[in-house]
């Protein structure tokens, strides 16, 4: 006979119990775990090793709970396993509410202590002072491309790249009110309203954009002034108490941001192979002809797959220029250190930027 409603409850609140025995049972060992690491001074926060976690249930899942799911909940558990050896507090810009928040919980979990900074400079000087362990900055967008201040930033900064998360980016016309009626100026971070700039000329092409720090600062703007309308996500909306008056305004409906996760080399030493990972340079070549080819020619030689090339102006003001490269593969496989070693070999500037686990 079918159990009753009732019946299925009381199996569910005897599962919950096991399992919260069986989690306090894996925080005692990770809290174990944080003994042996402080003895040692070594880092708490892991990477590959939590990948490998994460890959290994996935493998192992049965269902029905889907892959992703369980990556979300196995990514929760350990930042509350991560937490109880030591806190680990996480800079990225700010205020509450922007994307590069939701970054910064959605690869470290909510167990974190939040930093938020005023702009992507103070996130690179909290992670290099030691304000923070870690900072989160975006790097990279699908419609607009590089986030070119923490490139520049990037190519000076003591600190490396230690993770990578992407975003799916939705951004909304928030509001006091619900309609578009009366709106004197938007006010967005220049990506965002760039970003929207088709929907803008489309349904507000006489109203003023308005550049300000952050989409969440444009948010909290809005809800101080009426006449105002933001560009932000639904997390900023429900922080300042603003409507969505237009909804997923971005012209391009999948619109990605990559964020680069950052800290000193002293926090953490570059991550031990996971399996799927990804180093990241930075060089420049010569100023002669068929220089950014020859520099190439590495990587083919020894089979790298180059996941991004980006090119900024080195400011010398003589057309020369940084390259940002992306490679598959971890610098512990022969083939990758002999293309990197090539690559050093022909760059007159090369700066490993860093090796982690890729992300989605
Ligand atoms: O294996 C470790 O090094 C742990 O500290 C345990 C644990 C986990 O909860 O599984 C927690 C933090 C690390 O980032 C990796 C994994």
């Amino acid at each position: 006979m079918a159990r009753t409603l009732a019946q299925l409850r009381a199996d569910i609140d005897a599962v919950d119990r096991e399992l919260l025995a069986l989690l306090n049972k894996r925080a005692t060992f990770a809290n174990e775990v944080g003994e042996i690491k402080r003895a040692e001074g070594s880092p708490v926060f892991r990477p590959e090793r939590e990948a490998q976690v994460i890959n290994g249930l996935q493998a192992a899942n049965a269902g029905p709970l889907k892959a992703d799911n369980v990556a979300t909940i196995w990514r929760e558990i350990m930042s509350a396993c991560r937490a109880l050896e030591a806190p680990q507090r996480v800079a990225y810009l700010g205020p509450a509410g922007t994307f590069s928040e939701q970054a910064a919980v959605q690869f470290f979990g909510s167990s974190i202590e939040h930093v938020p900074c005023v702009s992507f400079d103070e996130v690179f000087q909290a992670a290099s002072a030691g304000t923070a362990d870690f900072g989160v900055v975006p790097v990279e967008n699908s419609t607009e491309g590089v986030v070119t201040r923490s490139l520049d930033l990037l190519l000076t900064s003591p600190l490396h790249i230690v993770g990578e998360i992407s975003l799916l980016v939705r951004h909304h016309l928030l509001r006091k009110d619900r309609s578009l009626e009366g709106i004197q100026a938007v006010l967005a971070h220049p990506q965002a309203l760039a970003q929207c700039q088709g929907w803008l000329s489309k349904h507000l092409p006489e109203v003023e954009r308005r550049a300000v720090a952050s989409n969440a600062e444009g948010a909290r703007l809005a809800a101080q002034h009426p006449e105002w309308a933001a560009i932000a996500g639904e997390r900023a909306g429900s922080e300042f108490g603003l409507h969505i008056a237009a909804h997923a305004i971005q012209d391009d409906a999948f619109n990605r941001t990559r964020f680069a996760v950052l800290c000193l080399p002293q926090v953490l030493a570059a991550p031990q192979a996971s399996g799927r990972d990804c180093v990241s340079l930075v060089v420049s070549v010569p100023n002669r002809p068929g220089a950014v080819h020859d520099l190439l020619v590495p990587l083919k030689q020894h089979g790298v797959s180059m996941t991004r090339f980006e090119s900024r102006p080195a400011k010398s003001g003589q057309w020369e220029y940084f390259f940002f490269i992306d490679v598959q593969g971890h610098p512990s496989q022969p083939h990758v250190a002999a293309a990197l070693a090539d690559l050093q070999r022909l760059a007159a500037f090369y700066k490993l930027l860093g090796t982690y686990p890729a992300g989605d």
